[in-house]
């Protein structure tokens, strides 16, 4: 039996045992043991009583460190006491997965020589951009490639701040405080927004892509709390977005870096990366540019980094490399499509739409042609009645968001043809 332990149960913390415990079976079977959640260690047990595991929790070091375990979450926080907890874990040889950037920033060196000198391991997937998968990555691949620079927006509450404060209708204050709310900000978050967490995930980040621990000395920060709403308008006159960047480079002599406010142009590949979202663009010698964008901050894609990140650790130790993937079936909600066809055949094209379950949500003839593109949607998973047919060109529609484009047309069912042609 692989007995689990918790160091924390906020945001993190709670999101990896709810992900544990919903896909046991799963996590179970691939690891070939049965998995018991043994203790959780918090600071302040009365905040908890409304906890339906209230009875595997304490707040007495002492009494979580009586136990037995086999691999240890961490998502405390801060340097101190993870350090000491972390330290004695791993001299124990037990394996410690954790989302703490400070520590592992400061400390990266001393822990991964702690887990190399007792056979265990530390993870630290979640320490950088959330949910995205890029420490293992940068670990396991792209070990050949040398890296020209590394940037990214790192920092999901700062960045979830700057994409509301660009439309000038909310306060700093305000944004901020529903970051916090929605658990993407830090238990302080003047680690946010005066760049703390980013230069600790940059730093991490470096270490990846340019082979050594670098001290934040190397590192130049500027917050991004003074920005005001004039700062975006000005960037949006002179044609830029403003975002808050990290960036480090090896200079030949050492690696450098800034995190800092930032104006990128509308073709940098951080430009849409909008809300609590974090990205990663990486330069190097051979590949080019390879950039990586995804949740950066909550607790769904953090617990998902460390309970990955768990896996990762625990099978390449076991040396066991094929493993059962979860799956879980896509059901779209909603199907639309463009259809081509030659103005002549229209009053066909109407009919069959009619006579299906898709409804017709814009027509347009292309100018100067006797070509018409219609959109349709499908109002439940229909059949594709337009596939076969030669006359028409038919095209799949994927949107990079929910908007449905809802200002089409109706094609009243039996009546009229009510489609309208634009020009
Ligand atoms: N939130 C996020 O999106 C992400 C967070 N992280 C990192 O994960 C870590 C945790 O973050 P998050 O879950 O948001 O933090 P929370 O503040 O939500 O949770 C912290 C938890 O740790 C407990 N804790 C704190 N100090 C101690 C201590 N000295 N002894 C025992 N328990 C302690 C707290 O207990 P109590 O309630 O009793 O104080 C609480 O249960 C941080 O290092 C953060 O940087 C990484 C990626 C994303
Ligand atoms: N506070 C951090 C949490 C994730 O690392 C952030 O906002 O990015």
């Amino acid at each position: 039996m692989i007995k689990i332990g918790f160091l924390g149960f906020g945001t993190v913390n709670s999101g990896v045992y709810e992900g544990v415990t919903e896909t046991l079976d799963y996590l179970e079977s691939v690891i070939g043991e049965e998995l018991c959640i043994t203790k959780i260690l918090i600071r302040n047990k009365r905040r908890y009583v409304n906890e339906a595991n209230f009875e595997l929790m304490t707040d007495r070091p002492e009494d979580f460190f009586s136990n037995e375990f086999d691999i240890v979450f961490e998502a405390m926080g801060g340097e101190q006491p993870a350090l000491d907890y972390i330290t004695l874990l791993l001299m124990k040889k037990i394996p410690v997965i954790t989302a703490n950037k400070e520590l592992v920033a400061k400390h990266g060196p001393l822990l991964e020589n702690l887990a190399s000198k007792y056979n265990s391991f530390i993870g630290y997937e979640a320490t950088v951009a959330g949910g995205i998968p890029i420490v293992n990555t940068l670990n396991s691949q792209l070990q050949w490639s040398a890296v020209e620079k590394v940037s990214g927006i790192l920092n999901g509450t700062t960045n979830y701040i700057i994409t509301k404060l660009a439309d000038g209708k909310r306060s700093f204050e305000n944004v901020l405080k529903e970051a916090q709310q929605l658990g993407f900000a830090e238990a302080d978050p003047t680690a946010d927004i005066e760049g703390f967490d980013a230069l600790y995930k940059l730093q991490i980040l470096c270490k990846l892509c340019f082979g050594a621990w670098v001290s934040d000395e190397q590192f130049q920060r500027k917050g991004m709390s003074h920005l005001k709403s004039w700062h975006f308008k000005a960037g949006e006159a002179l044609g830029l977005k403003l975002k808050y960047i990290a960036e480090a480079y090896y200079d030949g002599r050492e690696v450098q870096g800034t995190i800092s406010p930032c104006f990128i142009d509308k073709n940098h590949p951080l430009s849409a990366i909008e809300n609590e979202n974090n990205g990663v663009h990486i330069k190097t010698d051979w590949l080019g540019d390879f950039v990586t964008a995804g949740p950066g901050a909550g607790k769904r894609p953090t617990a998902t980094s460390m309970i990955e990140d768990y896996l990762h650790q625990l099978l390449k130790k076991n040396n066991q490399t094929n493993r059962k993937k979860r799956v879980k079936a896509y059901l779209p909600d909603s199907q639309q499509f463009v259809l081509f066809y030659e103005k002549s055949k229209e009053n066909e094209i109407n009919q069959k739409i009619i006579d299906s379950t898709y409804d017709v949500e814009e027509v347009l003839q292309i100018d100067d042609t006797e070509k018409i593109a219609m959109i349709i949607k499908a109002r439940e998973k229909c059949l594709p009645i337009f596939d076969e047919i030669e006359y028409v060109d038919i095209f799949p529609i994927q949107r990079g968001s929910n908007d449905n484009n809802d200002h089409g047309v109706e094609l009243t069912k039996g009546g009229q043809n009510t489609i309208k042609v634009y020009n």
